[in-house]
């Protein structure tokens, strides 16, 4: 096979083709933080994905850091998964859901009793939270004790099961993008000096125990991690440090690494860190990940380079994706004005292509 459009194999599930649609953050939860019912129609409308990874969904109140974002910690959250995963599953898609917890990134106003967010340690995160409906800067961070690492290790197992109930198909450990996870790997935000930061290895140790964790309970198959080695927060050797990490996560023998490539959302540059080497460390499958487009993601997988693609603000706007690159289609253009909050309008309302075209 030597198109994007052949099926794959992902642990036990054959996937129609290598696009996948990218986790994305849509600000649409319901009361109670239950994912919405447009949800289902708009995660269906995209089921020709070889593979769907929801929008982050938080693993607990504490794991949250933007208003009406879905979480995945109680039975009306479940509930409401169950009836999006019927749906994919109806028009014969695949579907995993994001673990999420914020660490820093968030605010008092979301927070459990209004207490500070947690953080390896107490450095405030330079970034805006979207909060009553509004821009803020996020709240001063309190550094986690050993105790309730492990108590957060145990939600995130714990939230897994529950995707796994709600009818996902594997859950995607949320390591990128400047999140808990990332700010213990990057000791630009972790100066801790216990078992959980000062080395390459103790900088990691979260995120591999998660995985761990996540893996004993669904299934190293059904398990998946996202990582952005050089975005959101600096570090002192993003090689040698994310090396280590896919190396560690290649011998849990999980499903698959996710990376994003450069920084989030901005062009696809060559970035300052080789991801060949990178993705030597980790033997099962590689989802290359941002501004990707047809003509860049063939010309890697034809170079070996890649095993999935992940495409984020493109499925946004088109639903039927998959047939436009197959096709060569023009795309639809993102309305930047709605990817955030709201409610049908720029989520479901997209058009598909004219059936009687291609
Ligand atoms: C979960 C996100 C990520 O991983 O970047 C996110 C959150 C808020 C806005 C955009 C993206």
């Amino acid at each position: 096979d030597n198109t994007l459009f052949e099926p794959y194999t992902l642990g036990a599930l054959t996937l129609a083709n290598r696009i996948v649609m990218a986790p994305l953050t849509r600000n649409r939860a319901g009361a109670g933080f239950v994912a919405s019912e447009l949800a289902v129609e708009y995660y269906s409308q995209r089921a020709t994905a070889g593979l769907i990874i929801s929008e982050g969904a938080q693993i607990s109140q504490e794991g949250q850091g933007y208003q009406d974002t879905p979480g995945i910690y109680t039975q009306a959250q479940i509930d409401g998964w169950r009836k999006v995963t019927n749906a994919v599953h109806a028009k014969g898609g695949h579907i995993f859901l994001q673990l999420w917890h914020v660490g820093r990134v968030s605010h008092v106003d979301l927070q459990p009793n209004a207490q500070a967010p947690v953080a390896p340690s107490a450095i405030k995160a330079d970034t805006k939270v979207y909060v009553n409906n509004a821009f803020v800067d996020v709240s001063e961070p309190r550094a986690l004790k050993l105790d309730e690492i492990q108590a957060i290790i145990a939600d995130f197992r714990r939230a897994a099961a529950n995707a796994i109930t709600a009818g996902f198909d594997g859950v995607e450990v949320h390591g990128a993008n400047g999140y808990l996870l990332d700010q213990f790997a990057k000791d630009g935000s972790n100066t801790r000096t216990d078992a959980y930061g000062g080395s390459v290895e103790g900088r990691a140790r979260i995120i591999l125990e998660v995985t761990a964790a996540v893996a004993a309970e669904v299934g190293a198959q059904r398990t998946g991690v996202r990582i952005s080695p050089i975005n959101s927060i600096t570090s002192t050797d993003p090689q040698a440090q994310f090396n280590y990490i896919a190396e560690k996560l290649g011998e849990m023998g999980i499903a698959y690494l996710h990376v994003v490539e450069g920084g989030r959302g901005g062009p696809h540059e060559a970035a300052a860190f080789n991801y060949a080497e990178l993705r030597a460390k980790f033997a099962n499958t590689y989802i290359a990940n941002n501004g990707y487009n047809l003509e860049l993601a063939t010309s890697r997988f034809t170079k070996g380079e890649a095993d999935l693609f992940s495409f984020g603000r493109p499925f946004i706007a088109n639903p039927d994706l998959v047939k436009r690159l197959k096709t060569a289609v023009p795309l639809t253009e993102v309305n930047p004005t709605t990817i955030y909050g709201g409610g049908a309008e720029g989520y479901t309302d997209y058009p598909f292509v004219a059936s009687n075209h291609g």
